[in-house]
């Protein structure tokens, strides 16, 4: 579990990103939504311990997250950045992903082993000796994951997964997310695309002004008026409530309950 209690941060100039923030955390998939500058990336800093708490604490599987430092954290919690490119730096596929568990200390064999294992998750295999700025945006944001997925850690932050993704590269991230959630990992997914959210998330945690003003399921979270936090309803959400069918998920249960009602 990962518990977050009247959590605040204040950045240098006075900056109040989050204002009393509590929550926990654990085998689910959570989408964190909220305008910009809301606090979203505020908050998932602090569940690995990049940033520390100005007041309150984070409590992360036992682990105080100001009394470990953020190499201990990161075995437990991951994360994979937006725009995953500016974190490449190895000269092929291999060595990016071995990277992590090179730096756990791990045998060669099992680092080999990792990587295999990671590669094979993101279906990158066979693309060991590629350098990875010859990747395409969908194969990039595939090895990040596989970066962060090679150390193993329980819960996985992933901060804007298909931005700039076509519809065929979303749907691949989508299905990793959801076979990495089976495994049993935590996920926490920071994104503006409430169509992924309505798809994915069990459970979506609204943030405004550094405050959270929404915390429960996602048929719950699309009956507020998201308009108030800059936020829109998804365009199949919209029709299916327009023509009375109510809340469905994706395009297939629409379908479903039209056909039920003919
Ligand atoms: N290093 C920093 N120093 C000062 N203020 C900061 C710093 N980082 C973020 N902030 C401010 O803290 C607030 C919250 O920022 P944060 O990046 O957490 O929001 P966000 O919800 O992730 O936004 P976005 O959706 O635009 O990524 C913003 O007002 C931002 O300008």
């Amino acid at each position: 579990m990962i518990k977050v209690r009247n959590l605040w941060h204040v950045y240098e100039g006075k900056k109040e990103a989050l204002r009393g923030v509590s929550l926990t955390f654990g085998n689910e998939i959570v989408a964190l939504v909220g305008p910009n500058g809301s606090g979203k990336t505020t908050l998932a800093k602090h569940l690995n311990g990049l940033l520390k708490p100005t007041k309150g604490e984070v409590i992360v599987d036992g682990m105080n997250t100001k009394e470990h430092t953020v190499a201990e954290l990161a075995r437990v919690v991951g994360y994979v950045f937006q725009n995953p490119e500016h974190m490449f730096f190895e000269e092929n596929v291999f060595k990016e992903v071995a990277f992590g568990p090179k730096n756990l200390g791990l045998s060669t064999e099992e680092i080999e082993e990792r990587v295999k294992w990671a590669l094979k998750q993101v279906n990158l295999e066979g693309y060991e000796d590629r350098s990875p700025y010859s990747l395409s945006g969908g194969e990039k944001q595939r090895l990040a994951i596989a970066c962060i997925l090679a150390m193993k850690p329980k819960y996985l932050i992933l901060d804007e997964p298909t931005t700039g993704l076509d519809e065929k590269n979303a749907e691949r991230v989508k299905d990793i997310i959801r076979k990495l959630y089976k495994e049993g990992h935590g996920i926490l997914l920071i994104t503006h695309e409430m169509d992924f959210v309505l798809e994915l998330a069990e459970r979506v945690v609204l943030l405004y002004n550094g405050k959270e003003v929404f915390d429960g399921d996602v048929e719950g979270f699309f009956e507020l008026d998201l308009r108030k936090y800059g936020l829109d309803h998804p365009k199949l959400l919209t029709i299916s409530k327009e023509v009375g069918l109510g809340f469905v998920r994706s395009v297939e249960e629409f379908v479903n309950a039209l056909e039920m009602r003919t």
